[in-house]
């Protein structure tokens, strides 16, 4: 078993970007609860108004497994813990658990601290000591515990002696400037498990992008904690992941953390804390990012069709995941098969696929990028189908735009579509051609397809590809397009951005004519 201790409040917080507020953090930490993570640490109640109120509220909740804890220093050097102002938030904070941090490192108990040696083990002694002797369990956090072990590694051990004297109930080694590599974490902490009979736990930051790899390599040299942050959140380049360290310890290494059925909520769990901290989720982060099984290499798709574990590491769904497949220049007939599965679309043969995957790679080749488009994809296969018949077709479309002295800019669309027998002829005014060609769009379809009034932009972005040929060159356009309950993507690309911005918006729209019906949104919402 491997307690695992969640520092995202604290440490988490101190990461440049992130700043929770005291319900954020306590959703957070309820969520984390739900988890049956061991330890939440809920922040520094020394520190701020906020951390105190977190405690306050934190009192009030009945918590089914974890353990909240406080986090503070040691006193202050030639003062004692009893008048200390930090040592009396964290036993104001009334939680159970208090984590104290202390220096292990001379350099900082000399340049740093500004005092001797023998002066920083009294305080480490009787900071724990005294929050023991009110009652409370302590876990000490050696701070640059490896730094100070290269160092003077007979000084750092004095200063865990200091802590278990005082009554500490687990040291942690920290690392906390993060420059550490695995091979020293391992042979330090074998050192530190055969000198003390106390629980280890480790602290990695991930300065040396090795934070996941030296928490794993003092779990086999002996620590039976592990500190991180989910997502990796921390100061500077972030702490130790539990989003990567909990599922190898408990998947690959055979440790218990958290309940093996809690394992499955662990992407939910990354999102959730992603989008408290109002940070965008990092879709390449290992088992819970969204590309962590995103297959693209036709050689990939075609094995996996054979064999679903022949390019992944594990089964996605333990960790809550899903395997996807992605449509670009890359791909062999295997993912165009996939992404018709998907889709729900029948294949009639493979005359059929050779030609969607040549023409995909052929359009790649003018500048469409299939990959974050996955409606113009489907569009692509669909079209490809013999009984395919496209709710419009568009016979002409013209814009234009004026700058007329007084009058400023006009902008004007005429667009010309066909529906079934029907030629429908109609013209918009817009703040752009985009807006003008979509308002004479929406005129044309609204009569014969009111689910169009449910559509909106979201989103349009704009690539130059080769910007060598400055205003000749190739553009990109992306659209995002939403109904309410749903979203897609389409892409168009040409040297003339309207035609481009044309084929991204009629794809759009077409796309949304065949997935969106006339019911309230709300309802398929509830749906
Ligand atoms: C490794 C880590 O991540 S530790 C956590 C770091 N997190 C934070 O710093 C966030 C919260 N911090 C704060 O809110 C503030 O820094 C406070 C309230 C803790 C202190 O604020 P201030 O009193 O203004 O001090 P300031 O931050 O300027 O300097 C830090 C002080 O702590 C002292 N200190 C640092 N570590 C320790 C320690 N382990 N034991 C005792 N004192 C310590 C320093 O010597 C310095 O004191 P001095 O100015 O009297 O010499
Ligand atoms: C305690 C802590 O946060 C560190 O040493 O990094």
């Amino acid at each position: 078993m491997i307690q695992i201790y969640d520092t995202t409040l604290r440490d988490g917080t101190q990461r440049k970007d992130i700043s929770l507020s005291c319900s954020d953090k306590l959703r957070i930490a309820q969520r984390l609860d739900e988890m049956g993570v061991d330890f939440i640490e809920g922040g520094w109640p020394g520190s701020n108004p906020k951390d105190v109120e977190f405690f306050q509220e934190a009192a009030k909740i009945h918590w089914k497994h974890a353990l909240i804890t406080a986090f503070g220093s040691t006193c202050r050097v030639n003062g004692g813990p009893q008048d200390d102002a930090n040592i009396q938030a964290l036993l104001d904070s009334g939680t159970p658990v208090c984590t104290v941090f202390g220096k292990s490192w001379t350099l900082h108990v000399v340049d740093v601290l500004r005092t001797t040696l023998p002066e920083n083990l009294r305080i480490i002694e009787q900071s724990v000591a005294y929050l023991r002797e009110q009652g409370r369990r302590v876990i000490y956090d050696a701070e640059h515990f490896f730094d100070g072990y290269k160092e003077n590694p007979e000084y750092t051990l004095d200063t865990l002696r200091a802590a278990v004297r005082g009554g500490a109930e687990r040291v942690v080694l920290c690392d906390t400037n993060g420059g550490a590599l695995p091979h020293e974490v391992s042979a330090i902490v074998s050192q530190v498990h055969q000198e003390l009979d106390i629980p280890l736990g480790i602290h990695a930051h991930n300065d040396s992008e090795c934070a996941v790899a030296n928490s794993l390599a003092a779990v086999q040299a002996g620590c039976t904690q592990v500190q991180g942050t989910i997502n990796g959140y921390g100061e500077r380049c972030g702490n130790a992941n539990l989003c990567s360290i909990i599922p190898d310890l408990q998947l690959k290494l055979g440790y218990e953390c958290l309940p093996s059925v809690k394992l499955v909520e662990l992407y939910d769990l990354s999102h959730f804390v992603a989008e408290i901290a109002n940070l965008a989720p990092d879709e390449y982060q290992a088992y819970v990012g969204q590309a962590a099984f995103a297959h693209k290499g036709g050689v990939h798709v075609s094995a996996m069709r054979r064999s679903p574990l022949s390019y992944q590491h594990i089964e996605p769904e333990l960790v809550g995941n899903e395997m996807s497949v992605v449509v670009s220049e890359l791909s062999g007939k295997g993912n165009i098969l996939s992404k018709a599965e998907e889709y729900g679309l029948a294949v009639n043969g493979s005359e059929e696929v050779v030609e969607a995957l040549n023409q995909i790679k052929e359009l790649e080749s003018q500048g469409f990028s299939f990959e974050a488009a996955e409606a113009s994809a489907m569009l692509l296969l669909k079209r490809h189908q013999p009984d395919y018949r496209a709710p419009f077709e568009l016979i002409d479309y013209s814009v234009s735009v004026e700058h007329r002295q007084q009058r400023g800019i006009i902008t004007e669309a005429m667009v010309k579509v066909r529906i079934g027998e029907k030629v429908i002829h109609t013209a918009g005014e817009g703040c752009g051609p985009v807006h003008a060609l979509d308002v004479a769009m929406r005129k044309a379809l609204v009569d014969d397809f009111p689910q169009i009034a449910q559509f909106h932009l979201t989103d349009f972005k704009v690539r130059i590809l080769n910007g060598a040929l400055a205003t000749e060159a190739i553009t990109r356009v992306l659209i995002d397009t939403q109904n309410g309950y749903h979203s897609w993507s389409t892409v168009g690309a040409s040297p003339n951005i309207i035609d481009a911005s044309w084929q991204a918006l009629a794809d759009s729209i077409e796309y949304g004519l065949m997935t969106t019906t006339e019911e309230d949104p709300a309802e398929q919402v509830a749906a």
